[in-house]
């Protein structure tokens, strides 16, 4: 483990999420973390934007920890846009392929909201992310969901994964396509009280 966040180190938020990669963002960040997973149903309201669907579940992720701990808590939520759809993880080989289909050789965003409580109460940013991905071919689309890889992704694929090799170009955060926004986070963990390692963190820049 990294050494800015010491094997051991008490918890100092409560993460209301079972990805591993939030986890690791958070660790890569120096901030310990108790795990919490919440069961808060997925499904967007009819009509729902994206921007709207993602903020509504951190919030409601963050909020469903509280009961659970003395910790501030943090919930966040990932979905890929295109055309206006909202992608979410796929249910299916077939649901996969068609996701991977309709991003070929296109750019699309990926929304992340992140949601942090604590003594302010509720404290949330949602940030947009460009990806563009190259052409890839069904022969592609095949061999990499049989890698396991896209199965718990949103948009059925993985930036920080082999899908990389899809990426052309991204604008804006990496961390957000991953699962959470870093820069913003640092912010409303600062905001919460919660120490975080940058000593000389100001929350105006
Ligand atoms: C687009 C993309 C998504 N993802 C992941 C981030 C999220 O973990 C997941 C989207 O599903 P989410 O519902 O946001 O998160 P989750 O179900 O993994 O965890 P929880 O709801 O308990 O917090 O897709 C990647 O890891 N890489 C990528 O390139």
């Amino acid at each position: 483990m990294d050494s800015s966040s010491p094997q051991g180190a008490s918890p100092v938020l409560c993460l209301a999420s079972a990805s591993p990669r939030r986890r690791d963002l958070l660790a890569s960040i120096g901030v310990p973390v108790s795990v919490l997973p919440s069961d808060v149903d997925e499904t967007p309201y009819p009509g729902e934007q994206a921007t709207a669907y993602v903020t509504r579940l951190a919030i409601a992720k963050a909020n469903a920890a509280i009961p659970h701990t003395p910790l501030p808590t943090l919930g966040s939520d990932t979905a890929v846009v295109i055309d206006g759809a909202i992608l979410g993880k796929p249910v299916d080989a077939s649901d996969a392929a068609a996701m991977l289909r309709r991003l070929s050789g296109r750019t699309h965003q990926v929304v992340t909201a992140v949601a942090v409580t604590g003594p302010c109460g509720v404290l949330y940013r949602c940030v947009s992310t460009d990806v563009a991905l190259r052409r890839i071919t069904a022969q592609e689309i095949d061999r990499y969901w049989l890698t396991g890889e896209p199965a718990d992704k949103a948009g059925g694929y993985a930036i920080q994964g082999l899908a990389a090799v899809f990426v052309e170009a991204i604008k804006g955060s990496y961390s957000a396509v991953v699962g959470l926004p870093l820069h913003e986070t640092a912010q409303l963990l600062h905001q919460q009280g919660v120490p975080i390692w940058m000593g000389h963190y100001n929350s105006h820049t």
